[in-house]
């Protein structure tokens, strides 16, 4: 048994949380809300983020984070992408001695460009931090309370860290693979969330399953190319992490990013749907990460322009498709290794 605390009790927050208590850790589920910590401490729930789900007796609860910093020898993070940096700032003056840090968060800070395992190590002092995992693969909240049978990868520089993770949450209905490329787990995991505002777009317009096939596999595409131009390895896109998480992604109604490219095909202004989701949608946030990379990188990522074109310069979603169908001729199998 190990003592973990998870920083952050949103929807993931909390069912990474069920998880290790249901595995027998002795867990605390840090939520800056008082109401919501009493609520999952007293109540057992988290109605708002996982409604009609029972969490674990055993799983405990604080709203004082230096409380859940000081009990865990395991940081489990679990805030968006936004809030990384901020909450590692806190931390650092927190933590007493070396911990493990595992992030499962999906995005890319803007400007500076960061993976969010960078942003860790860039934030906590090196003395502080054991080693940073990045638990990561297509696995909804609402599914993995449910026991349903869920495969996520554990991803590190250090395999003895993210073997160490494989053991801390694998189970019945959770099994957890190992891979050491860093850089295309989490590349994978952030643009993903791009291309599902996509395929909600395309399905909001109407679109049907062609469209959708065509995002998936073409989006898969632009982000092995940026990914192998950062130095991942090009069969992690192929994995949990890339095209395992694309096709959830694209596909669930669970999907936040989805469901918001749905409400903008439909019509919907952003403001309207990003204010109207209640939970955080990743994607947009990281499409302007994606262009930047872009740029930096010199790779063509055709979907993301376009995406990013429909979220901040108020092209109408018909016609990014129509743009996006009548591009020059290509063919298909890209070199990953060099342009397109
Ligand atoms: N939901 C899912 O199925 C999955 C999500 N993820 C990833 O996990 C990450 C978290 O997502 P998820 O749990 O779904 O998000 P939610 O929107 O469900 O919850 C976000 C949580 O973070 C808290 N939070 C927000 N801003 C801050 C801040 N500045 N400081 C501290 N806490 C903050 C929120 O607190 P409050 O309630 O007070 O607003 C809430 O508890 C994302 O990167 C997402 O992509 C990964 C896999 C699956
Ligand atoms: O990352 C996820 C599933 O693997 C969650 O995706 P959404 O944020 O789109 O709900």
């Amino acid at each position: 048994m190990k003592k973990v605390s998870v920083i952050g009790a949103g929807s993931w927050g909390t069912a990474v949380a069920f998880v290790l208590a249901e595995n027998g850790h002795d867990c605390l589920l840090w939520a800056r809300r008082d109401d919501l910590s009493s609520e999952i401490l007293n109540e057992h729930t988290n109605k708002n983020y996982l409604p009609g789900i029972q969490l674990p007796k055993n799983l405990a609860a604080t709203s004082e984070l230096d409380v859940a910093v000081k009990h865990g020898e395991i940081l489990v993070i679990a805030v968006p992408t936004k809030a990384i940096r901020g909450v590692c700032v806190e931390i650092n003056t927190m933590i007493e001695g070396p911990k493990l840090i595992v992030h499962v968060s999906k995005g890319i800070e803007p400007d500076s460009l960061k993976r969010i395992s960078e942003i860790i190590t860039e934030e906590l002092t090196a003395s502080n931090l054991k080693a940073v995992v990045a638990l990561s693969g297509p696995s909804h909240a609402e599914e993995v309370v449910l026991r349903h049978p869920t495969t996520v990868t554990a991803a590190s520089d250090d395999m003895q860290a993210a073997e160490e993770v494989q053991d801390l949450f694998m189970n019945q209905y959770f099994r957890v693979y190992t891979n050491n490329d860093l850089i295309g787990v989490e590349i994978g995991a952030a643009l993903k969330n791009v291309i599902a505002l996509a395929a909600g777009i395309t399905d909001g317009l109407g679109y049907g399953d062609n469209a959708k096939a065509a995002l998936i596999t073409r989006g898969l595409a632009e982000i092995s190319r940026l990914g192998v131009k950062m130095g991942a390895h090009p069969l992690t896109f192929s994995g949990l992490t890339g095209l395992g998480d694309l096709i959830v992604t694209c596909t669930s109604v669970h999907s936040r990013n989805w469901k918001a490219g749905n409400m903008l095909g439909k019509g919907n202004s952003l403001e309207d749907v990003v204010s109207g989701m209640g939970m955080v949608i990743e994607g947009v946030r990281t499409a302007k990460a994606a262009h930047q990379l872009a740029i930096k990188y010199d790779v063509s990522m055709p979907l993301t322009e376009a995406l990013y074109t429909v979220l901040f310069e108020d092209v109408p979603p018909n016609v990014m498709v129509e743009q996006l169908m009548n591009r020059m001729k290509k063919q298909e199998v890209d070199d990953l290794f060099g342009n397109e």
